[in-house]
């Protein structure tokens, strides 16, 4: 257990973890920091943290554990405010979304005796600010640290115990090996979806077409609502993995276009197949951080009560619904439900008992 967590940036990435801390009984104190009141009223509401304030110095002193979750352009300049404040063997990390500049520059910074350990979960959304915050966003994601090899394990052992502890799998690689990889599956593809939306803007009469958007604009855009402050921040830092991964998804899609452009049937198909079958490796039954997930589809008719009968029969049952999401609504009709069971058991029971007492499920 820590005695004394800060965490400087109560938004949605601080805020969860504060969550997290508090919900797993992780830390004994766990201090927010920020300079938005609003944001430290609600972390202090919701219950993130035991104490708030905007001093970044005055509330490091006697911690063990700093962790700076702020827009990455800010993590250097807030080491700076708080370095001299900070106790012997402290060890201070961030969350940030890009390792090298920020490591190398916070690495030199870090007085005798404190140490500096990167970390980035691989978890978040859209949404930005402690309202956004979760309690269970670690779950089951990968969080990767990034120390250096001359880091004393005792620092790095202190950053693997925050990330396991709220429920992440911890991975450790260089701060250049992160770079390059979250350009290609986090940065690149912000951007493909950025750009995405801004063609529409940029058609004439594009924007008139968003309705008409069904699953496939939704989930190729879903991260461009994201908060552009910090996107522009990741872009900046990480700009010379991002400009490579970039060159690279440019000549893809040169490739398409001149394959559509001279109708090569085969060359389309080759590489349509390949996208598909590498896609495909994504596992099937991965949805948000819950891990396997068996899944059924029901319909419902348009009723009161009817989500209630449902969680009702299965209850009675002693199935557990691990995560239920409505599909569809039709008024006046009635709508779709997804249920997810922690186990094909689970997932077959449900099945039986629904269909036996009238319903319309689909297993998926
Ligand atoms: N959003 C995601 O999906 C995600 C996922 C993983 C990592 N990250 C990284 O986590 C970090 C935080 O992102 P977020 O989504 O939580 O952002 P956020 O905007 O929700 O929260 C950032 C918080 O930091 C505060 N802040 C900014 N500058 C500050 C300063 N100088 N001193 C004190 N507080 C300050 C803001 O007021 C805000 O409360 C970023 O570095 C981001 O790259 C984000
Ligand atoms: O929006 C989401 O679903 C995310 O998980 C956000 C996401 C990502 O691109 O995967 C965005 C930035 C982070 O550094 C890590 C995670």
């Amino acid at each position: 257990m820590f005695d004394r967590v800060v965490i400087i940036g109560v938004g949605l990435i601080g805020g969860s973890l504060g969550l997290a801390l508090r919900r797993r009984s992780l830390a004994r104190r766990v201090v927010g920091v920020d300079k938005n009141p609003e944001n430290l009223r609600l972390a202090m509401e919701s219950g993130a943290v035991h104490e708030t304030t905007c001093d970044p110095a005055g509330a490091v002193r006697g911690s063990e554990l700093v962790v700076i979750a702020t827009p990455v352009g800010e993590t250097t300049s807030v080491l700076k405010q708080l370095r001299n404040y900070l106790s012997f063997g402290a060890v201070v990390t961030d969350v940030g979304s890009t390792k090298v500049e920020v490591c190398t520059r916070a690495a030199e910074m870090m007085p005798p005796g404190t140490w500096f350990v990167g970390g980035h979960p691989m978890a978040g959304s859209e949404y930005s600010g402690m309202a956004g915050a979760d309690p269970y966003l670690f779950e089951n994601a990968f969080y990767i640290i990034t120390p250096f090899p001359d880091t004393p394990a005792r620092a790095v052992e202190r950053v693997k115990l925050l990330a396991a502890g709220v429920g992440a799998r911890v991975v450790q690689m260089t701060p250049e090996q992160h770079d390059r990889a979250v350009a290609a599956v986090s940065h690149v593809p912000h951007l493909v979806a950025a750009a995405l939306v801004n063609t529409l803007v940029e058609m004439p009469g594009g924007e008139d077409f968003l309705p008409l958007g069904a699953g496939g604009f939704r989930d190729t855009t879903r991260v461009a609502a994201g908060n552009p402050l910090m996107w522009r921040d990741i872009f900046l830092s990480n700009r010379g993995a991002v400009i490579e991964v970039l060159a690279c998804f440019r000549r893809e899609l040169e490739r398409l276009e001149r394959a559509i452009s001279d109708r090569r049937e085969e060359e389309i198909l080759t590489l349509l197949e390949q996208a598909s079958r590498v896609r495909k490796k994504i596992p099937a039954r991965m949805r948000g951080y819950l891990g396997s997930m068996f899944e059924i589809v029901v319909g419902i008719p348009d009723r009161p009560g009817m989500i209630a009968g449902i969680a009702g029969l299965l209850g009675e049952a002693g199935i557990n619904i691990s995560d239920i999401e409505i599909l569809r609504v039709r008024e006046g009709e009635g709508g779709s439900i997804r249920l997810a069971f922690a186990t094909a058991a689970g997932q077959e029971e449900a099945v039986r008992i629904l269909r036996q007492a009238g319903y319309q499920v689909v297993k998926r």
